[in-house]
């Protein structure tokens, strides 16, 4: 059995950084920005006015002082002429403050009667003017690699940058296997239960940006699995659930072999997810998870989740592991690495009591993993222990 840290490594070995593609801005949002963009404007591209109100010198600025309003300008049209001592242009935000114009004062500090206008006494040194070029310039840069955010995709909008350069999203394929399972919304017979783990490591998937197909679940059987193989074809990942370990109806690694799959590893010592296999499948990379749900869930998010951010171009890891004091005792560890499910209350890690793998409803209120190193001798109340959020 190898360790986690061996097994992430050839796991990561399997893919690398997938094509880049053009997407028009629309699609971007929570796609990965694959190469530098760069601004083809300048933001604003004039001097502009942040408020209505008056544009004028500011070296005329003082209690009383009379000015007298020459024209306009508005947003999206600007003031042709300049702005001498004495006089005004009554201006609105986004306008371009006229030549001659330094200052803006805002209306509510005016009184003003036809033409002319009289400043008020407190008029502050704010000359709610936005500089030409005070968000963004000509040719700044937007670095890649990056996860596109909705304020990203703004900002790309406001540059002018109209398709996007981003990673092509990776085609995982989910294959769920064993006789006992039927889709939800599906009537179970007496002996069968609801396949949960697809719709779960879909959601976790789909959430990085894959393009997430969940295949019809193959029965127990070599055809039957052979068939699904063949569905996934095309997919950059095929991640199948269930039948890894040593049962007689255990079928994924023999038939994977017989359809030429490189194995890489099979066997990590870590709790849960002792089962695991990985490898190449032709042009696709594979991972076999266990069908034990807590297992296949833990595993997408330790080993198909920094995968999948590599095949995207970003950090395989998304974060170290964070330190936390324990809220209870704890007895030694044993020979795997135990990824246990807890809960963060008021900054202490507790561990659930119960840590079987088939157990959802414990891993669904859990917030973090509790990370135990092989071996770990036992730990007391208060003592620092390592753990990554969920
Ligand atoms: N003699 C041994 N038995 C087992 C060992 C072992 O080392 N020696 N390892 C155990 C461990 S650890 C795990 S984990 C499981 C993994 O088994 P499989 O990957 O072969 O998974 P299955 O037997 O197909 O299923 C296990 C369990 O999970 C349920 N399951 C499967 N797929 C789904 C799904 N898509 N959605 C929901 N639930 C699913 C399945 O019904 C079983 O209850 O093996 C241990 N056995
Ligand atoms: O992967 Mo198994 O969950 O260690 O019980």
């Amino acid at each position: 059995m190898i360790s986690v840290e061996e097994a992430r490594a050839a796991v990561l070995a399997l893919a690398s950084p997938l094509a880049v593609e053009y997407v028009p801005l629309r699609h971007a949002a929570g796609r990965v920005l694959a190469q530098d963009v760069v601004a083809t404007r300048t933001q604003p591209p004039f001097a502009a006015s942040s408020m209505d109100g008056y544009a004028l010198r500011r070296d005329e600025v003082e209690p009383d002082a009379l000015f007298k309003v020459i024209g306009e300008a508005a947003a999206g049209h600007r003031f042709d002429g300049i702005v001498k001592a004495g006089q005004a242009v009554r201006i609105f935000t986004g306008a371009p403050v006229p030549e001659g114009a330094d200052f803006v004062v805002i209306q509510e500090d005016v009184t003003r009667r036809g033409d002319l206008i009289t400043l008020g006494h407190n008029i502050g040194g704010k000359d709610n003017i936005r500089p030409a070029g005070g968000d963004f310039k000509l040719g700044q840069t937007v670095s890649a690699p990056q996860l596109l955010r909705p304020a990203d995709i703004a900002l790309l909008a406001a540059m002018n940058i109209a398709s996007v350069p981003v990673a092509r999203k990776p085609v995982v394929a989910i294959l769920a296997t064993g006789d006992e399972l039927v889709q939800p919304g599906e009537t179970p017979q007496a002996d069968q239960i609801v396949a949960s783990n697809s719709f779960g490591l879909a959601a976790m998937l789909d959430g990085l940006g894959a393009e997430t197909r969940v295949l019809p679940i193959a029965r127990d059987t070599a055809g039957s699995l052979k068939q699904a193989f063949t569905l996934a074809q095309g997919a950059d990942l095929i991640v199948t659930i269930g039948g890894a370990s040593v049962g007689d109806h255990d079928l994924v690694a023999p038939v994977a072999a017989e359809l030429g799959m490189e194995q890489s590893f099979y066997k990590v010592a870590m709790r849960p997810g002792k089962p695991l296999m990985a490898g190449r499948l032709g042009k696709m990379a594979m991972i076999g998870l266990p069908g034990n749900p807590v297992s296949a869930m833990v595993c997408g998010a330790v080993f198909v989740v920094p995968l999948l951010r590599k095949m995207l171009g970003l950090e395989a890891d998304t974060a170290p592991l964070l330190s936390g004091p324990l809220a209870v005792d704890m007895p030694a560890n044993g020979p795997r690495a135990h990824y246990m499910r807890a809960r963060l209350i008021n900054g202490k890690l507790h561990p659930d009591t119960r840590q079987d793998s088939s157990l959802l409803s414990v891993l669904a209120v859990a917030d973090v993993l509790l990370v135990r190193p092989v071996n770990d001798p036992a730990r007391t109340a208060g003592e620092m222990v390592r753990y990554t959020p969920l």
